[in-house]
């Protein structure tokens, strides 16, 4: 083929022959991949005409790629500081092959056209053999590296790339590292196809959401990593997914709707009693091969009868009308049906710890909840505090030893507040406990398997902590199964309610006029909750209870500077007719921001923000 590819392209030939000079002839995959440029008509030494698709278009792709896209932005993260230095790119194409996002070391620059942009489509019917192209036509992974490129033009840079499957088998999108030939690392495939398989695990588990998944490996010790094999079950125990370890440790055997019983060598209901009580069972599979096999996620049906949760409904004196938290209530609910963690993103004071302890409410668990604030523990004995310690440890621990607050929330749920203020050590050591379930103590050799709906907290976007290196991406990408958004007060449309839902907390017989929540509409609420709290509660103690008026209020609230004023004017105007567009109507309006049908219409006719 080689002979027939080189003698219809000059500049092929040339290329092969230098091929074979510098290292041996292009392997069976590049060599298909020419064919095929060759088919499409591309001739080797013609200029590279590499199509860009304009930004609405590219806007679309990304919506399109969702969830996809976010696994591989969390990848692309994690691999940065381990290939960072090594003059390289980033890319994460969608399964046409147009680059959705990119990311760069300062050093890499491709100054003269050579057009890697976001947008710009890799196809090998346009841009001929190239890692990403090559990766999406022949369906694996793949080294590109200068002259094996097809174009001449492309014969500066190394590309590696992994497809991304889908859990049907199509392809969901394809990660890239490129860098200039000289400047290639060896282990880069091999870090590209990791990143890779972890994203089709990811996808995996959340298209089987609320089913039986179940990890496989040979050892013990491989199952949360990279290598494991994943299969979901439905509540049958017959087979839906597998992922591509699973199907090669069963040897093919995994078809679809084949029963567990065939594939483990077990019946189903004897492993699911066996999983109930602990994380992994050995077992032999269909083929012979002794297996290690782990739940890591099951249906919400699965639970024991007692702790099913019942509907759930937000606790009294909790506001929650606010479309945007409601939404965050009801993906809290959904998530502790699988155990999923829970990443809370929201300013001080808005409410994070009180929907985690909704989220606990919500699961149904008879363990406890345990709130740590990972700010406020002294670093040195973090570690301890958080997976315990054997008597005598270090100096001044505790005679008798203590289990840790991580283990003390066993069967129930942990919320770790503040989590971006976790120094690296301790993030390490969460990493390896929500990788395989184990808190080992602080100067202990024995493990203890715990079972807990994992929550995090913070008021710092995470990604920029991690993107500074404090914080661990692969820390992040697992706290970010399910991530929340608690808005601040002031951007909230149930702002009137839960002033008046406050000030019943504190005095159930006092009132507020709509003039005084109109004026409060009008701060900004940096502190949210607490602040609002605090106002009014200093409000009722100036006024000795009854009713709240705007000169009750107006004193405790910082002047209004003419400009912020009607910024925040304009804010309650909006947020007026925020609530007007999804109601259609001025009385329910009123009736839902808890003010006089008058001052909705003034806020209607107010002038429209520019
Ligand atoms: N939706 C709500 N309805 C009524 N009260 C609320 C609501 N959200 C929060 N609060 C009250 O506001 C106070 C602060 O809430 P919480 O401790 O949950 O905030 P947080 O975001 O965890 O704060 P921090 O970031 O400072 O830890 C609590 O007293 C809580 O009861």
């Amino acid at each position: 083929m080689q002979q027939e590819l080189c003698a219809a392209d000059p500049a092929l030939a040339r290329r092969a022959a230098a091929l074979v000079v510098e290292g041996g002839p292009p392997d069976t995959l590049i060599l298909d991949s020419w064919a095929r440029c060759a088919a499409a008509g591309l001739q080797a030494g013609a200029a590279v005409q590499v199509p860009v698709v304009d930004g609405g278009e590219l806007a679309r792709r990304r919506e399109r790629a969702g969830g996809v896209r976010r696994l591989a932005l969390a990848q692309m993260e994690a691999l940065v500081p381990q290939i960072a230095g090594s003059n390289f790119l980033l890319a994460f194409a969608d399964a046409d092959g147009v680059i959705l996002d990119l990311r760069t070391d300062s050093r890499f620059c491709m100054d003269d056209g050579d057009g890697i942009v976001t947008g710009s489509r890799w196809r090998e019917a346009d841009a001929g053999t190239n890692g990403l192209g090559t990766a999406l036509a022949s369906g694996q992974a793949v080294a590109v590296t200068g002259g094996e490129h097809f174009f001449e033009r492309l014969g500066r840079i190394s590309c590696t790339a992994a497809p991304v499957h889908d859990v049907d088998g199509s392809l969901a999108g394809v990660l890239d590292a490129s860098s200039y030939v000289a400047a290639r690392q060896r282990h880069t495939l091999a870090l590209v196809r990791i990143a890779a398989v972890q994203m089709e695990n990811a996808l995996l588990r959340q298209r089987m959401r609320g089913r039986w998944v179940v990890a496989l490996a040979t050892r013990p010790e491989f199952l949360g990593t990279a290598s494991e094999g994943l299969l979901a079950f439905d509540d049958a125990g017959r087979l839906l997914a597998a992922n591509a370890r699973a199907a090669q440790l069963l040897h093919g055997a995994a078809a679809a709707g084949t029963a567990c019983e065939a594939l483990l060598g077990e019946r189903w209901e004897a492993l699911v009693s066996r999983w109930r009580q602990d994380g992994a069972a050995p077992l032999r599979a269909a083929g012979g091969l002794a297996l290690h096999a782990a739940a890591v996620a099951r249906p919400p049906q699965a639970l024991p009868r007692a702790s099913r949760p019942a509907a759930v409904t937000a606790a009294p004196g909790v506001v929650a009308d606010d479309p945007a938290v409601a939404e965050a209530f009801r993906l809290v609910e959904a998530a502790v049906r699988i155990t999923a963690p829970i990443l809370i993103q929201g300013e001080t004071g808005c409410g994070k710890e009180l929907l985690a302890r909704h989220a606990h409410v919500a699961s149904g668990r008879r363990g406890h909840f345990v709130a740590v604030n990972c700010g406020a523990l002294p670093e040195g004995l973090l570690e301890a505090e958080l997976f315990g310690h054997v008597g005598g440890a270090y100096t001044g621990a505790r005679r008798e030893g203590s289990v840790g607050l991580v283990a003390s929330a066993d069967g129930g749920t942990l919320l770790l507040d503040e989590i971006g203020e976790l120094p690296l050590a301790q993030q390490a050591a969460l990493l390896r406990f929500l990788d395989d379930g184990l808190v080992r103590p602080v100067g202990g050799t024995a493990s203890r398997r715990v079972d807990v709906q994992l929550l995090a907290a913070t008021h710092v976007p995470l990604a920029e902590a991690a993107a500074a290196r404090r914080f661990r991406p692969d820390l992040l990408y697992r706290l970010d199964t399910v991530r929340v958004e608690l808005p601040p007060l002031r951007r909230r449309e149930d702002f009137c309610a839960a002033v008046r839902s406050v000030l019943a907390t504190l005095d159930g017989a006092s009132r507020i006029d709509d003039e005084a929540v109109a004026r409060l509409a009008r701060h900004d609420w940096p502190g949210n909750f607490r602040e609002l709290r605090s106002l009014l509660t200093r409000a009722l103690l100036r006024r000795g209870g009854g009713r709240l008026g705007l000169a009750d209020v107006e004193p405790l609230l910082p002047p209004l500077a003419p400009a912020a004023g009607s910024a925040l004017q304009q804010q309650a105007s909006e947020r007026v007719r925020r609530v007007f567009e999804r109601c259609g109507n001025v009385s329910r309006t009123a009736r839902e921001l808890g003010i006089s049908r008058t001052t909705v219409y003034r806020h209607l006719r107010a002038p429209l923000a520019r």
